[in-house]
């Protein structure tokens, strides 16, 4: 069994570091954009195995990206492709929230089942839906925890025993939970109304376990940041000492990032899953371990 992980440049770091890791070879996939819009990718050479390495952030192209790339790997000998998105677009579209709206999170799962063996993602926002096998009917799919991962570098960090674990809303709680649990932290979750895509509304039901306390503000996904804001004032009003943020998927454009100082958060860590420049968090081994039973005794090369 030969394999290998195709990625993009955006990746080929991160990429890079998991194909020595695994001692595989590392293949650039190249896309070029046609004056029309249209997009051609070409592959590497493709192995039995291979690895698609494609965090979905921006992902209206990389989808399609994985529809082509997944048609010439198949051709070129292909047997099985593993889809490894760190981070897994459309998940929060689980409903329709209005008459007529597409459930994007059905329709992308169906859509990567029928290209791919397998799907590998870290996080996956499923909060309607119990478990990732439902979203990708037919195929393996592992929804990795990034906290454990997270409390082992919160614990390096050396945090002030006081600290307080803060989830920003009802979602958060099963990460808040562990987190606290892994660390050995006090915990507090907050209510949130979002009045729209970039305007929520955060309140503390015991505003008195925050005050005086440092604040460790935990989410999975931070996308307008319009939550860690609103949170960050609002532990900040109930009298936190400090606000630090950590989460697992850095969507935003790192244009903000002096917002979120305004606000008063003191430094935000996020995982390796999406190319950003708060990446602190590498999980290179728990990518590592999920994958080690995709590989064969292939001789590592560079990435070509
Ligand atoms: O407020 P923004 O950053 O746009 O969206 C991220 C939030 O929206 C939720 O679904 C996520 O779990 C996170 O709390």
């Amino acid at each position: 069994m030969t394999t290998a992980i195709q990625c993009l440049a955006s990746t080929a770091d991160d990429a890079t570091r998991l194909g020595a890791r695994l001692g595989v070879p590392v293949h650039r996939i190249a896309q070029h954009r046609f004056p029309d819009g249209e997009i051609a990718v070409t592959v590497g050479p493709a192995a039995a195995t291979t690895i698609l390495y494609l965090p979905l952030d921006q992902p209206n192209d990389k989808l399609l990206t994985i529809l082509f790339a997944a048609e010439a790997l198949r051709r070129d000998g292909c047997s099985r492709l593993v889809l490894l998105a760190p981070y897994l677009c459309y998940m929060r579209q689980d409903i329709a929230f209005h008459p007529g709206e597409a459930i994007s999170q059905r329709a992308v799962g169906r859509l990567l089942a029928g290209l791919v063996d397998r799907v590998i993602t870290v996080d996956a926002h499923l909060h309607r839906t119990a478990t990732l096998g439902e979203v990708f009917p037919g195929i393996v799919a592992n929804d990795l925890s990034a906290m454990p991962v997270i409390a082992a570098a919160l614990c390096q960090s050396r945090l002030a025993p006081t600290t307080i674990v803060v989830g920003p809303d009802s979602e958060s709680q099963p990460w808040v939970d562990t987190l606290a649990g892994l660390i050995g932290a006090h915990s507090a979750v907050a209510r949130k109304i979002r009045h729209g895509d970039r305007s929520v509304e955060i309140a503390f039901d015991d505003p008195a376990r925050i005050a005086g306390r440092p604040a460790l503000l935990i989410d999975d996904i931070v996308s307008s940041g319009g939550t860690l804001i609103a949170c960050a004032q609002a532990l900040l009003a109930a009298g936190a000492t400090s606000v630090d943020a950590v989460i697992t998927h850095a969507l935003f454009p790192p244009k903000m990032l002096p917002e979120f100082t305004a606000a008063g958060i003191s430094s935000i860590r996020s995982a390796h899953t999406v190319p950003h420049p708060t990446n602190a968090i590498v999980l290179d081994d728990l990518f590592a371990e999920a994958l080690r039973d995709e590989v064969g005794a292939a001789p590592p090369e560079a990435l070509t």
